[in-house]
């Protein structure tokens, strides 16, 4: 169930101008979904709304987060990652210091991530979604929780050894900026350090998945397959 937070004011005094319309408009995505946007539909006059459904899907650098798992299991992939790169292949305001925090293994404002993120699902004609390699730290997650506010119903963790994550990033060849050593160590770093908390908040909620990222493609999918099948 969407949520209306009002005290906004924390993000919002943070913010620049051009980004509280943003936060704003949030409000107006959440009434799309609210009770008080159900009521004519309770009352027979026009389709119900249906509240998307949210799963994140977490691990550290190159884990394999974005390798065929939304697809094959049917969900809308949103990648906050790519929804990032594509702010700075379009030369957004915003392009240049994401360009310089994803080089630096960094996480971008909240304010910027959880908006790109509003915007996708709000224009998706679908409403299954896989929300990969995001939130990345508690911070993320509250800002979340105050602008979207759906809970997710599924967290996977794909875990796996730092080792197997530095080759599979250093064998992409996706010419990503940052698939190189120095800032895989600090995504690792930013991982331990930030991400880990969020994975552990889920799974003192009861919504984690730890899945054994380790093995082929198939058997990942293999492991995952009885998560989405009840
Ligand atoms: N099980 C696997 N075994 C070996 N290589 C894999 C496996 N799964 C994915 N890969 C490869 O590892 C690389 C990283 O995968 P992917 O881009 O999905 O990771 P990611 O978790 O999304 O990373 P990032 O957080 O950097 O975006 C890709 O080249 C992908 O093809
Ligand atoms: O929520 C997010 C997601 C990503 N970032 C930045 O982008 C890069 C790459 O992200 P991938 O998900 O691995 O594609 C990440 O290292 C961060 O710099 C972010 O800030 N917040
Ligand atoms: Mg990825």
């Amino acid at each position: 169930m969407l949520r209306r937070v009002s005290p906004l004011s924390k993000l919002i005094s943070a913010a620049k101008p051009s980004l509280l319309n943003q936060v704003a408009c949030g409000l107006n995505f959440l009434e799309a979904f609210s009770t008080d946007a159900l009521k004519p539909a309770e009352a027979g006059i026009m389709p119900k709304a249906r509240t998307p459904t949210i799963n994140f899907v977490l691990g550290g650098p190159g884990v394999g987060k974005g390798t065929r798992i939304a697809e094959t299991f049917g969900f809308t992939h949103l990648s906050v990652g790519d929804l990032l790169r594509k702010e700075i292949s379009s030369n957004t305001e915003y392009g240049a210091m994401i360009l310089e925090t994803i080089t630096k293994g960094k996480i971008v404002a909240s304010e910027v991530t959880v908006n790109l993120l509003k915007t996708a699902i709000e224009s998706s004609e679908t409403d299954r979604f896989l929300i990969d390699g995001f939130p990345r730290s508690e911070e993320n997650r509250v800002a979340y929780e105050q602008i979207i506010g759906i809970e997710p119903e599924v967290v996977l963790f794909f875990d796996c050894d730092e080792e197997e994550m530095v080759k599979r990033i250093l064998h992409r060849n996706q010419g990503r900026v940052d698939d190189n050593l120095d800032t895989t160590k600090e995504r690792l770093r930013v991982f331990e350090a930030y991400t880990l908390p969020v994975i552990r908040y889920y799974s003192q909620k009861g919504k984690l998945h730890k899945i054994n990222a380790i093995g082929t493609e198939d058997e990942i999918f293999e492991r995952v397959r009885p998560i989405f099948s009840t």
